[in-house]
């Protein structure tokens, strides 16, 4: 077991590491809360929803599962939600847990932040990519003409991580989970990145594995209790996300993974981070190999028009009048923001689509 305390501006909470640690929920969700409602989707319920209610016997739990995949985190499943707690009376001693990958947490953790103007919920990753969504408090929904538009920044009281459902995951999960950890190793540690672009999922064996969710926390932890708003270098964080969320809106929700846009999202920085940041060490074509080695499917993007896209880039959260800001990379572990004006944006993105991707 491992377990380490993030300091959030309203609270402390706790990220607990361990696998089967859904077979002992009664140890870990404290017993003042009268009436908890689990929130999952229709795969994970498949696997671990009768693990949850299991061992949180004794305890009025109610259940609500979604549609699996991206799709869901949406105004309809959101006000869905509001409904499942008014009908089972939520009140303000109750607790809302987020059994699953992104997605869930994302969309559960939203409807705890605004049902009453909030009440309290606990994150229960089972995804590789949730050791990123899990941590820092960032909530919320898409809308069709972009990602995470709706939502709040509201911490949860805790989070328990039972890797053991990480058993589970098809390979195009543990790909997709990999985008978020390859970004948390290029803003942090040369080494650690390394080691990740010479290493095979196929290969990835439980230890590996998690060492690295914890140092991806660590990172994602020591960026979130600096700058819990997002005011200057919690943007670090979106390394990739600028074109990634672009393409995942632009193909439609669900047609890409979120890590898989991010990898290729990360991609492009990389190159961009060459013309518009002066970084010489950027180990760009180990990073290409690896994307490739590794099935990322960067072809996928082939279709998408430059102009569509810059369109999309402009509606992000880090754009200031009207110009894009992108997070860029010095050098491994020395990230930037640098603004880039439309004109030479849409050139990038020209190249990157016509030269890189073919
Ligand atoms: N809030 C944040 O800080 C933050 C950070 C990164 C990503 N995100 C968001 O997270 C979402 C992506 O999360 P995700 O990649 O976990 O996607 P996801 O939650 O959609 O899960 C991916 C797929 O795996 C299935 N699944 C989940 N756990 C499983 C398990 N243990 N075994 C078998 N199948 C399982 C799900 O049913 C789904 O089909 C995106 O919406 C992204 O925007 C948020
Ligand atoms: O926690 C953050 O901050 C991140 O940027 C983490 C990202 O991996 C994540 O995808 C996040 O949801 C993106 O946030 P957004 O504000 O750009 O929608
Ligand atoms: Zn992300």
């Amino acid at each position: 077991m491992s377990r380490l305390t993030i300091q959030a501006n309203s609270h402390s909470y706790d990220v607990v590491i361990e696998a089967g640690i859904r077979h002992h929920l009664n140890q870990w969700v404290p017993d003042n809360y009268k009436e908890i409602l689990v929130i999952t989707d229709q795969e994970v319920a498949s696997h671990y929803l009768d693990d949850v209610i299991t061992s949180l016997q004794g305890r009025s739990v109610h259940t609500h599962v979604v549609p699996s995949g991206e799709a869901s985190k949406s105004m309809s499943q959101y006000q869905v939600l509001l409904d499942k707690c008014i009908e089972v009376n939520l009140d303000r001693k109750s607790l809302i847990i987020a059994l699953g990958g992104g997605m869930v947490g994302d969309l559960a953790g939203f409807t705890a932040s605004t049902y009453l103007r909030g009440i309290d919920f606990i994150q229960m990753p089972t995804t590789i990519l949730s050791h990123d969504s899990s941590v820092g408090g960032k909530v919320g929904i898409n809308h069709p003409r972009g990602k995470n538009l709706i939502g709040s920044f509201f911490n949860p009281v805790g989070v328990l991580y039972d890797v053991e459902t990480l058993h589970s995951l098809p390979s195009k999960e543990i790909r997709s989970g990999y985008g978020e950890v390859i970004k948390h190793a290029l803003l942090s540690d040369r080494s650690w990145l390394e080691d990740l672009l010479e290493t095979s999922f196929d290969n990835v064996r439980n230890a590996r594995l998690i060492h690295d969710l914890e140092k991806g926390i660590q990172v994602k932890a020591g960026i979130v209790e600096k700058d819990e708003r997002e005011q200057g270098i919690r943007k670090f964080l979106n390394l990739g996300h600028t074109l990634a969320h672009a393409i995942e809106a632009e193909l439609g929700y669900g047609k890409i993974t979120h890590g898989e846009a991010v990898a290729i999202g990360i991609l492009f920085s990389l190159q961009l981070s060459e013309r518009k940041a002066g970084a010489t060490r950027l180990p760009v074509g180990s990073y290409v190999n690896w994307m490739e080695r590794s099935g990322y499917p960067i072809h996928s993007i082939q279709t998408l028009q430059p102009v569509e896209l810059l369109k999309r880039m402009k509606v992000d959260k880090k754009t200031v009048d009207h110009r894009v800001h992108m997070v860029l990379l010095k050098g491994i572990g020395e990230p930037c923001v640098v603004p880039v004006g439309d004109e030479e944006m849409l050139a990038e993105l020209e190249r990157f689509l016509n030269e890189v991707i073919q």
